[in-house]
């Protein structure tokens, strides 16, 4: 059995790699759709609103803790594609352990970048997308930002997957620049321009498909779409194709230790 889930392992290729990542363009678009129903809703993030007992913060950041503590109990982040946003006192899983296979250089367990996700979500993404305004839905504003956050960490945090594969593809060529610690030859070494701007177009493409109005008849509103497809494409070029590259360097940098 072991031996089976090695030569699975071994089998990984960069284009079951971009296949889940296309895969999981749909889970992004899809979420930030489902986001976009709601105004901004600033009540949700405003400390002063919530006061619950025993918690100090807003109400986004108690539905947050409060999930992901579930979630870490029901076993969600011994799945080694799952990063916690607040990873500090979560509880231990409570079921049986479901054992991995082990594909990721150990190194891959320190690397969370979901601080910056969280900034980059509400501080740039949240404010350009939806309305501004307040229907007081805040309890699921919270649950539907946090789908958003948890597919766009998935993606990003995927970027271990694509450096692993990647390297083992070319070691020849990653090994010394792994050894220099360099960047910016890493960089190079993983950049695949022509896949980027395909990533860009298709996912401009899903939120043009997935957000449109779906009428019986041949009126519609064409040129409307429930979340802006330039929106979405923006947010990969600025933001997801970068940090997944930030993963993969990170994970590289650190995949001879
Ligand atoms: C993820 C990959 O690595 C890089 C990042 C990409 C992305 O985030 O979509 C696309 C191409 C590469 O420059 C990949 O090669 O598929």
């Amino acid at each position: 059995k072991h031996e089976m889930a090695k030569a699975e392992h071994n089998n990984v290729t960069l284009g079951m790699v971009r296949d889940s990542l296309i895969r999981q363009e749909d889970t992004i678009v899809y979420s930030l759709i489902e986001r976009a129903r709601f105004p901004l809703n600033p009540p949700t993030y405003d400390p002063s609103y919530a006061s619950i007992p025993g918690f100090s913060g807003s109400l986004l950041e108690f539905f947050v803790k409060q999930t992901e503590a579930v979630q870490a109990k029901a076993g969600r982040y011994d799945n080694p594609e799952e990063h916690p946003f607040f990873p500090d006192n979560l509880p231990p899983s409570l079921v049986p352990h479901y054992k991995y296979p082990e594909v990721l250089h150990p190194a891959a367990m320190s690397i969370n970048i979901n601080k910056l996700i969280w900034d980059m979500y509400f501080n740039k993404l949240l404010p350009s997308f939806v309305s501004p305004g307040d229907d007081e839905n805040y309890a699921l504003t919270a649950a539907r930002d946090l789908e958003c956050l948890q597919a766009i960490s998935r993606r990003i945090h995927y970027g271990k997957l694509v450096a692993e594969v990647k390297f083992r593809d070319e070691r020849k060529d990653y090994e010394p620049a792994i050894r220099a610690q360099d960047r910016f030859t890493l960089t190079n070494l993983l950049t695949f321009t022509n896949v980027e701007e395909a990533v860009k177009k298709r996912v401009a493409k899903k939120a043009m498909t997935f957000g449109q109005e779906v009428k019986l008849g041949d009126d519609g509103d064409k040129g409307k779409y429930k979340v802006d497809p330039a929106i979405v494409s923006g947010l990969y070029a600025d933001w997801v194709i970068p940090l997944t590259k930030e993963v993969e360097i990170d994970y590289l940098l650190r995949r001879l230790n």
